[in-house]
């Protein structure tokens, strides 16, 4: 994917990179200050259709930051973000959402107490559940009680997918983190996104459960969608990306495949004494 005349040692930026598909996200000149802080200085990159990409950095490298530009929790101070060619820049994160651009939430407190089934069902965008309630008419209530059937089948399908079936009735409250992880990707999966960025999606998950999710990513992929994954541990990115954008001091370090990244002398510098590359 690198520019031939680029040395693979230095990875290509991707101003420099030849995108050979779609790329429904781009990332452009992005800054974001806290006071005097530079979180995320003038970063570039794109992702590509049905890739999984995976942007790593050392702590503080400005990875959650330009994670929360992209998903709305931030706004940039400068720099767009553009989606399926709509700059979706300093948009609400829902605004987003809706635009097939999904992250994965936490199990919110609210929903600790309902089951998985109950917080599937409640994850769709224009959810219908409410409606329901509300129809009063003979021809709406037939419409929304056929919807909600689709939606019933929609999440039996996807605790399937996932394999949560088992804990299908259990409160969210109490299941185990690699089963909190499964559940908050099958709600975002609910809400049939194009594309799907997952903040440390392994983190505290145990080896089983670890292997599980990325399976299921992997089929994922293979089915069509897009990932951007965001993580710490470089082992993860290196071993299931096809991609990967190295972050550090708020910018673009390196970039390409993990091959060539992993020997790249400044991301070995730059993780030096953070974790074995
Ligand atoms: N809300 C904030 N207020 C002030 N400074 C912040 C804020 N969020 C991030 N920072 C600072 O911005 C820089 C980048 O932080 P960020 O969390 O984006 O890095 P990261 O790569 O995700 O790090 P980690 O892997 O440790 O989570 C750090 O110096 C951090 O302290």
């Amino acid at each position: 994917m690198s520019d031939a005349t680029t040395e693979p040692a230095e990875a290509a930026p991707e101003s420099e990179r030849s995108l050979s598909g779609d790329v429904p996200l781009r990332v452009e000149n992005l800054r974001k200050t806290f006071g005097g802080i530079v979180a995320v200085d003038d970063a570039s990159f794109a992702v590509e259709a049905g890739s999984l990409t995976g942007l790593i950095g050392p702590n503080g490298a400005g990875k959650s930051t330009t994670f929360n530009c992209i998903t709305g929790a931030h706004t940039p101070d400068s720099g767009t973000v553009t989606f399926q060619g709509e700059d979706i820049t300093g948009r609400r994160p829902d605004q987003i959402a809706t635009e097939g651009l999904v992250r994965t939430f936490q199990i919110a407190r609210e929903l600790e107490e309902m089951t998985v089934l109950e917080n599937l069902m409640l994850a769709p965008q224009g959810q219908i559940g409410e409606q329901l309630w509300r129809s009063v008419t003979p021809g709406a209530r037939v419409e929304v009680i056929e919807q909600e059937r689709e939606l019933r089948e929609r999440v039996w399908e996807t605790v399937d997918f996932f394999e949560i079936d088992h804990i299908a009735h259990d409160e969210a409250g109490t299941l185990s983190g690699g089963q909190r992880k499964l559940l908050e990707m099958a709600r975002a999966m609910m809400t049939e996104p194009d594309m799907l960025l997952l903040d440390e999606p392994l983190a505290g998950v145990n080896p089983t459960l670890e292997e599980k999710l990325l399976e299921r990513i992997h089929d994922l992929r293979e089915q069509g969608y897009t990932f951007l994954l965001v993580e710490h541990d470089m082992d993860v990115i290196m071993e299931n990306c096809e991609h990967v954008i190295v972050m550090h001091q708020g910018s673009v370090l390196a970039e390409g495949e993990p091959s060539m990244v992993k020997n790249n002398d400044r991301v070995i510098e730059a993780y030096l004494g953070e974790i074995d590359v």
